[in-house]
């Protein structure tokens, strides 16, 4: 059959090609209905996630998170029309240490290769997990994202030390609510405190026990763990406080994406013997994980509706534009796109 890609080609273009795809193949194909725009979309869309890095991954499509329904399973195990979740990354080899999504060798759509702004998106049987009912396709679309907090947390649940009182998270956007979410899920009777800087944004932190301002945090203020879910120019900023407040041996998770090097307080990262904990993207069981999550805890979706902002209905190449340009305007919540095309 003959796929039809939509792959950005430069800053702010978008263009259709084809690719012919076999089905005799062992890979299952999905189509997709609900797709939904991350911030590392948007650096490739405005050109902001560099020029070199343009100039390697380019021309491709964008979109790692989104949902579809099974169109056709070669095996036929799987019913044409199941409501699926499709996992990003793609392993290429087993390591009996490293996780599936820090391998080198494994590869993630939209980053160098063809994320899901396809036709039909081609994935092996452990990339895809089946979706309740009960959860609406706008939200499920960014479950990938909801796997980036899951992923962390049990990175975090291995390497820090075993007390667990106050957490901290840096972030008033889509990661710091969902971290902030599942935190309060995970570990019930823990204190959880969302830093941020926009009242408006923190009205939403409706289940934290406590919302404060990054330019008033009281003096003696102390928590055990950090989350940093800030990005760009403010997870330096985010990280300072957060080697400032935290215990001794309290460990930091780092989950925002900067385009440049932050400098870090070396010093007191040693002097209080802190554990820094890098976490990026992650993996199938991560999915499962989560859709598990979904399973036992209904309420965790209906808390993530919060987070859909612009849903736009997406039937041709201009739609795709105007979604990614609707989305930069927003400053709260995702954007999903109806995949009609
Ligand atoms: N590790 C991973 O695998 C993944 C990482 N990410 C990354 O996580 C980051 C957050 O993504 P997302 O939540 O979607 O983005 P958002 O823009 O929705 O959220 C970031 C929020 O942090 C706020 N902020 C900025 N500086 C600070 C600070 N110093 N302290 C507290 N809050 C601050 C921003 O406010 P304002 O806008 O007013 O500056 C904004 O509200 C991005 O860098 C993204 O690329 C996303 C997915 C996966
Ligand atoms: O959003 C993400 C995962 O959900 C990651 O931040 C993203 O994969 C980083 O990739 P790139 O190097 O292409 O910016
Ligand atoms: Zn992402």
């Amino acid at each position: 059959m003959i796929n039809q890609i939509y792959r950005l080609v430069s800053a702010r273009q978008f263009e259709l090609s084809y690719k012919d795809r076999s089905l005799q193949g062992e890979e299952i194909i999905v189509r997709p209905t609900h797709l939904s725009i991350c911030a590392a979309d948007q650096r490739y869309y405005t050109g902001r996630r560099g020029a070199k890095a343009m100039r390697q991954k380019l021309p491709m499509a964008l979109i790692h998170e989104g949902i579809g329904e099974v169109a056709y399973d070669p095996k036929h195990e799987i019913p044409v029309g199941t409501r699926v979740v499709m996992v990003p990354n793609t392993p290429t080899e087993d390591d009996p240490y490293i996780a599936e999504n820090y391998l080198r060798s494994s590869r993630f759509r939209s980053s160098g290769y063809d994320g899901f702004m396809q036709d039909y998106v081609f994935l092996k049987r452990d990339r895809i997990v089946p979706l309740p009912e009960h959860v609406c396709p706008n939200v499920a679309s960014f479950t990938e994202l909801v796997t980036i907090t899951t992923h962390a947390l049990s990175r975090f649940e291995q390497k820090a030390i075993k007390r667990r009182g106050r957490f901290g998270v840096w972030g008033d956007g889509n990661l710091g609510y969902i971290t902030c979410l599942i935190l309060k899920y995970m570990y019930p009777d823990c204190h959880v405190t969302i830093f941020g800087k926009t009242q408006y944004k923190l009205d939403h932190f409706t289940f934290v026990d406590e919302a404060i301002f990054i330019n008033e945090i009281p003096e003696n203020y102390e928590i055990d763990h950090a989350i940093e879910c800030a990005g760009g120019k403010g997870s330096q900023y985010a990280i300072d406080q957060m080697i400032d407040i935290i215990k001794p041996e309290g460990a930091i998770c780092l989950l925002g994406v900067s385009e440049f090097p932050v400098e870090i307080n070396t010093r007191m990262v040693l002097e209080k013997g802190l554990t820094l904990i890098g976490s990026s993207r992650s993996g199938s069981l991560d999915f499962q994980r989560t859709v598990n999550l979904y399973k036992k805890y209904p309420e965790i979706p209906e808390y993530l509706s919060t987070l859909v902002g612009n849903v736009t209905r997406v039937e041709s190449v201009q739609d795709i534009t105007r979604a990614f340009e609707e989305d930069l305007s927003r400053s709260w919540g995702k954007s999903v796109m109806e995949w009609k095309i």
